[in-house]
């Protein structure tokens, strides 16, 4: 034992004793990763605490024994399971965190395969679990999990449900015997209704989809992994047979896919290491566009010779390595659910979060959509949660750590109380999941939404109007008589109703008072005045903005008056179209359905606007006011509009105007362009290839204008152009 002896005399006990603990940690969580498919750390802590166990043997090379956590294939074969022993072991692979430590391994590379010629095959890092498939003279006989490398748990019959997955290789040249490996996954949009099944059962959510494919696959019983969404995608090779002559390892994906295998379509052979830095920053954007999650991609020396050459650690090959993208995944507790109320009313839990960092930002909210939502994810109030956040996408909760539940945790209870007015909710329709606050018009949340996107960039865009005033107008703590009743009043405001308000400071995303960190008291300021009551600044520029919104375009007011369906596109279509907030208001309900861009369901939402009295009053304040209610030259002085009460279809390719240009033309002279043909329509103009249009006008007797009729029309007005129709078929 003096090598022993000569370890203590060189290794700091507080050294050995992190080291002890840290690889107990590790083991601990491997188990409850790799046998439990329910791991209580997000896998950034797990690779932390490996990280942490390399650097210490890394200092003290003696710590690095063959049985350290960082010299094994990590995983371990549950006694529920026969163990079957791998022909070739199954390894893990290497870790790059950056780009500096992919560089250095391409060095190695370089710098083992000599003067040899090499590609890197790049491959992405399917999230799930691995599984190696045993195919004897083309027939699969044996499927088995990973396990420690050398020995992995049957899961044949388990396997043999996954469709992707064949029983037999078809083809030329299938081999006396072959190992595929591959990985199989869970796909991420499937899970959600999983964990709904399963709580509905009475059973434990899964915490990601990753566990699922693992919980799903490691079952006793085979019929519950087929009714689970398992895929597969082949990654490697082990034990061959029967088959010479393999040089490239992307030649045999080619050739394991004419024999029937699940290949993966994004693999790409590179030339040199920015090749391969182009793929990794390639689905660095485009990680979501992919068929499965990926945590990384995995890039490989494409020559089986040099492979050889390079070899393999005890835990890893030295051919290939492991580039890891920033994860999107996090451990966090759930706090609390609140519910918040938007625009429309419409009344949405989110959860609140211990703050954490995930792709780059600081979390603590996370939308739930739904009650059902809820229900459906298994989540308590309480719980160790799975944030994920996908690129731009807001943040979201996988599902529960359910392993890490002491009993505090409860159910979340939707509230039949608005939480900002007190107001039943309800459902708009019968059948409708979401609930709403039916109080419109004044209750505070709602009123502090639609001001705020009335002053925002897609609306009328009015500079120094935050979310701050469009609380603080709505609903001040001080005076007792807000400002703003609804947003009616928003042109009458003065500077002197706005220097007394006193507010709290709204916090944009959960809509509750910001605190201030010292005293951790509720925000209060005069929101517009300063400390000797004059006016801000920031004052005086909002109420020159809002003056200066009045002249905005005639859809960006539209927009502004939050109808229900009608953002900016719709809002385009109908003052494209009708020219003046009057005329929408008299369109009936099929000519506003007929307009491009519009359709029944706008159509109906216009309607229901209009018939409410106090929509009514903002336009009549509005209008008072002096705000665009039509487009510019839509007035008395505009002119003749000769083609004024005609209904126009353009169809087919023209080849004097743009389809555009042809509508432009159309609507200058008065006329009404829409995409329906239908008894009311007053021509159909087509152009070539005009298809169904033209049959339908045919059909109904539309009269028909080619390009030299429409010309016509715009030119020498309806009578001309009904001359110069073409015949209608009898
Ligand atoms: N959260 C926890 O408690 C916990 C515990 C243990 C492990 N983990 C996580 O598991 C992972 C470590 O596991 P590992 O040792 O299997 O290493 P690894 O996942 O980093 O890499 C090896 C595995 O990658 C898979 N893989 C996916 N796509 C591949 C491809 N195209 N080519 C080759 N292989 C591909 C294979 O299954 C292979 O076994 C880490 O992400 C770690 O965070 C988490
Ligand atoms: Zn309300």
């Amino acid at each position: 034992m003096a090598g022993d002896r000569q370890a203590e005399t060189t290794v700091p006990s507080e050294a050995r004793e992190k080291h002890a603990q840290l690889a107990e940690q590790i083991e601990e969580h491997r188990f409850r990763y790799y046998v439990k498919d329910a791991p209580v750390i997000s896998d950034a802590e797990f690779d932390r605490l490996l990280r942490a166990l390399e650097a210490l043997e890394e200092e003290y090379a003696e710590l690095r024994t063959p049985d350290s956590p960082t010299q094994k294939v990590a995983g371990a074969y549950a006694t529920e399971f026969t163990a079957v022993q791998h022909r070739e072991r199954m390894l893990s692979l290497d870790n790059a965190f950056d780009d500096l430590e992919l560089a250095a391994w391409a060095e190695r590379v370089h710098k083992d395969v000599g003067s040899s010629a090499h590609h890197f095959l790049c491959e992405l890092k399917v999230d799930g679990l691995a599984v190696n498939l045993t195919y004897e003279n083309g027939r699969l006989t044996r499927a088995a999990t990973r396990g420690d490398g050398r020995t992995g748990e049957d899961i044949t019959p388990n396997v043999r449900t996954i469709a992707e997955i064949p029983d037999r290789l078809t083809g030329h040249g299938v081999p006396t015997l072959v190992e595929i490996r591959g990985e199989v996954y869970f796909p991420m949009e499937k899970f959600e209704e999983l964990n709904a099944r399963l709580v509905g059962a009475g059973d434990k959510p899964f915490a990601n989809p990753r566990n699922a494919a693992a919980g799903s696959l490691r079952q006793k019983d085979p019929r519950v992994t087929a009714s689970r969404p398992l895929h597969m995608v082949v990654h490697g090779i082990g034990a061959l047979e029967g088959y010479e002559g393999l040089t490239r390892l992307s030649e045999a994906y080619d050739l394991l896919k004419t024999w029937g295998l699940p290949t993966s379509p994004h693999n790409k052979v590179v030339g040199d290491l920015d090749g391969v830095r182009a793929f990794i920053a390639y689905y660095g954007e485009n990680r979501h566009s992919v068929e499965h999650e990926i945590d990384g991609v995995v890039v490989k020396l494409d020559e089986i010779r040099l492979q050889g050459r390079l070899g393999s650690t005890a835990r890893a090959p030295r051919w290939a390595i492991a580039y890891k993208y920033a994860p999107e995944e996090v451990n966090t507790k759930l706090l609390n659910i609140r519910v918040g109320v938007g625009r429309t009313g419409r009344v949405t839990p989110y959860a609140q979060v211990e703050p954490v960092t995930v792709a780059g930002s600081e979390v603590e909210f996370a939308t739930l959509h739904n009650q059902e939502v809820v229900k459906a994810k298994g989540v308590l109030i309480g719980d160790t949660v799975v944030l994920r956040k996908a690129g731009d996408v807001i943040p979201e909760i996988l599902g529960p750590v359910a392993d890490l539940r002491d009993g505090s945790e409860r159910e979340f209870v939707m509230p039949s109380e608005c939480p900002e007015c007190g107001t039943a909710l309800r459902p708009m329709k019968e059948g409708d999941i979401d609930l709403r606050c039916p109080n419109a018009r004044s209750c505070p949340a709602q009123l502090r939404e639609r001001l705020f996107y009335l002053a925002g960039r897609r609306a009328l865009d009015i500079e120094h109007f935050g979310y701050v005033s469009a609380a603080a107008l709505t609903d001040p703590l001080e005076p007792a008589d807000p400002p703003l009743r609804d947003e009616g009043d928003l042109f009458d405001l003065t500077i002197d109703r706005l220097l007394p308000i006193k507010a709290y400071v709204l916090d944009q995303e959960s809509g509750l008072p910001k605190r201030d960190p010292k005293t951790g008291e509720e925000k209060v300021v005069t929101v517009f005045a300063n400390q000797q009551g004059e006016p801000r600044k920031n004052a005086l520029a909002m109420l020159e903005n809002i003056a200066a919104a009045k002249e905005r375009p005639l859809a960006r007011v539209l927009t502004g008056l939050s109808i229900r369906h009608v953002g900016p596109v719709a809002a385009e279509a109908l003052a494209r179209e009708f020219r003046s907030i009057e005329r929408i208001e008299h369109a009936s309900e099929e000519e506003l359905a007929a307009t491009d861009g519009v359709g029944a369901i706008i159509a109906a939402s216009l309607k229901e606007w209009f018939a409410q009295e106090w929509h009514q009053e903002i336009l009549r304040k509005w209008k008072a006011a002096g705000v665009r209610m039509e487009e510019e030259g839509s007035g008395e002085d505009e002119g003749p509009r000769p083609l004024e009460g005609l209904t126009v279809v353009v169809t087919g390719t023209l080849e004097q105007f743009t389809r555009d240009g042809a509508k432009d033309a159309l609507q200058s002279q008065g006329a009404k362009v829409t995409g329906s043909v239908s008894k009311k329509t007053s021509f159909v103009v087509v152009g070539d290839n005009p298809g169904s249009k033209y049959d339908k006008a045919m059909q109904l007797k539309v009269p028909v204008l080619n390009e030299d009729g429409f010309t016509v029309l715009l030119e020498q007005g309806p009578e001309a152009a009904a001359e110069a129709a073409l015949p209608a078929e009898e």
